[in-house]
């Protein structure tokens, strides 16, 4: 006859070793620990509980029901409804039909159907009680269709520590970061063509600037640099860089090269029958440029009245890059600590134009608002929400309508020098860029026309 106390013992090695092999394979391949085992456990939790959560959460609604009961006179449905008959109509609270929860690489998601009255807003409001009721790090709404709502969910915060992705090869297409939901957050030029860049004093801006010039500097591509903080940012990016302002006064000579760069590709692409430089041949497409801006808002302060005149002819030659820049090759990407309405009509217009937003740490709810307050009031409140402590964190206007929280990878400022040193032979002088490339002259009023278009 087996020993009691042998028995026990041996069942206690053996689950001990159980638990053992799971901490393994969860500290070593979470990724598969949770696919198979963790998210499946999950996924059935969330749904037995469901009816708890989303009743606690504010997400049922009552609705009147045939209620059966065996023992008549037991207290029913909601605790306060007596069933005295054994059929009885009574409120019962109704729970929204969830689907069957899908485990992804950082939580799950699940689409659930609105219940009668509710709309999406409903569930985004109670997006902060479903995290604290699922203990997760934070649950995100989206509606892709009428009727139903996704809750995707992730567990811990895939943003503290990010893997590096590879390089997307493509032209005018970096891969700068992972958004929240795992996928590479990508800045695609092609596709948004000029992008704000806001955030506070060490939030991270430079350091995605950085990121964005070694994904550049290997392709066929010329760089611009404004650098409003007297050049110390980019000058040491000098060698990959075509040309680089550091003030008001080469700000403006800048700008008028920029935007007879413009009107001479205009031409070029009008004599060619093109409506953009991408329908131009191969060999007579002109190269694309970007140009980056480093503190924007000093472009737009005034120090007297003096200055009036040349903030008024920077403004609306920026505006006019933005508005006209795309179909000829000519790409923007601004940043600064402080956008705000105060800095003149000419900020709102430029961010009016510039679809893709980035919106770090910021100190004033007012560039979030200007950043961001067009795509979702959530957004803002999760921008406002970024620690201190995760420099590179941002809220993100994705290229498929979303907004995400994303995080840029960690470029420290000498590889971003290295990268401009070992592609310094790709830079185009700015003589060569600038050299007309149509001889038939296209005039102002040209322009004009199409601004006004
Ligand atoms: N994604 C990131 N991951 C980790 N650290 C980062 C990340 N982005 C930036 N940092 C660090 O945060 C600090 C501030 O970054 P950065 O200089 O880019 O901020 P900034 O917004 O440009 O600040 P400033 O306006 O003062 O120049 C730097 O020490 C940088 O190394």
């Amino acid at each position: 006859m087996p020993d009691p106390l042998n028995m026990l013992f041996g069942t206690l090695a053996y689950l001990a070793a159980l638990l053992t092999a799971l901490w393994t394979w969860r500290h070593w391949h979470y990724r598969s620990y949770w696919l198979l085992l963790g998210g499946v456990v999950t996924v059935i939790r969330v749904r037995l509980t469901w009816r708890k959560v989303a009743l606690g959460c504010g997400l049922t609604k009552k609705q009147h029901r045939w209620w059966f009961t065996v023992v008549p006179r037991a207290v029913a449905s909601t605790g306060i409804v007596k069933v005295r008959r054994r059929f009885q109509r009574v409120a019962v609270d109704v729970k929204p039909w969830m689907w069957v929860p899908r485990p992804t690489r950082h939580g799950w998601r699940v689409t659930v159907r609105l219940l009668e009255g509710q709309v999406p807003a409903d569930y985004a409001d109670a997006a902060e009680r479903l995290a604290h009721a699922w203990g997760v790090h934070a649950v995100r709404v989206f509606s892709p269709r009428r009727g139903r709502v996704v809750l995707a969910v992730t567990i811990r915060d895939p943003l503290i520590r990010l893997d590096r992705v590879p390089a997307s090869g493509e032209l005018l297409k970096v891969v700068v970061g992972a958004l929240e939901n795992g996928r590479p957050w990508v800045i695609d030029f092609r596709t948004v063509p000029h992008w704000l860049n806001a955030g506070a004093t060490q939030s991270g801006k430079s350091n995605l600037a950085n990121i964005l010039l070694v994904g550049l500097a290997s392709q066929p591509v010329a760089l611009v640099g404004f650098d409003l903080k007297g050049g110390v940012e980019f000058t040491p990016y000098g060698p990959r860089l075509s040309a680089l302002a550091t003030d008001r006064a080469e700000s403006l000579a800048l700008l008028d090269d920029l935007i007879a760069m413009m009107l001479d590709r205009m031409g070029l692409c009008r004599a060619a029958g093109a409506r953009n430089i991408w329908q131009l041949p191969a060999g007579l497409r002109p190269v694309p440029v970007v140009v980056l801006v480093d503190e924007v808002a000093e472009l737009y302060l005034m120090a007297d009245k003096s200055e009036k005149d040349d903030v008024a002819r920077t403004s609306t030659a920026l505006l006019r890059i933005a508005q006209l820049g795309r179909a000829f090759g000519i790409y923007l990407f601004v940043c600064g600590q402080r956008i705000g309405s105060d800095l003149g009509p000419g900020v709102t217009a430029l961010r009016a134009q510039c679809s893709g937003r980035i919106c770090h740490r910021v100190n004033d709810p007012e560039t979030a608002t200007m950043t961001l307050g067009d795509l979702d009031p959530a957004a803002l409140v999760s921008a406002r929400a970024i620690p201190a402590d995760t420099p590179g964190v941002a809220i993100v206007a994705s290229q498929d309508g979303q907004w995400y929280r994303a995080r840029s990878f960690h470029v420290a400022e000498h590889i971003a020098e290295q990268a401009a040193r070992t592609h310094a032979h790709l830079t185009p002088s700015w003589d060569e860029l600038t050299a007309p490339q149509h001889p038939a002259e296209v005039t102002t009023p040209d322009l004009a026309a199409l601004l006004d278009a």
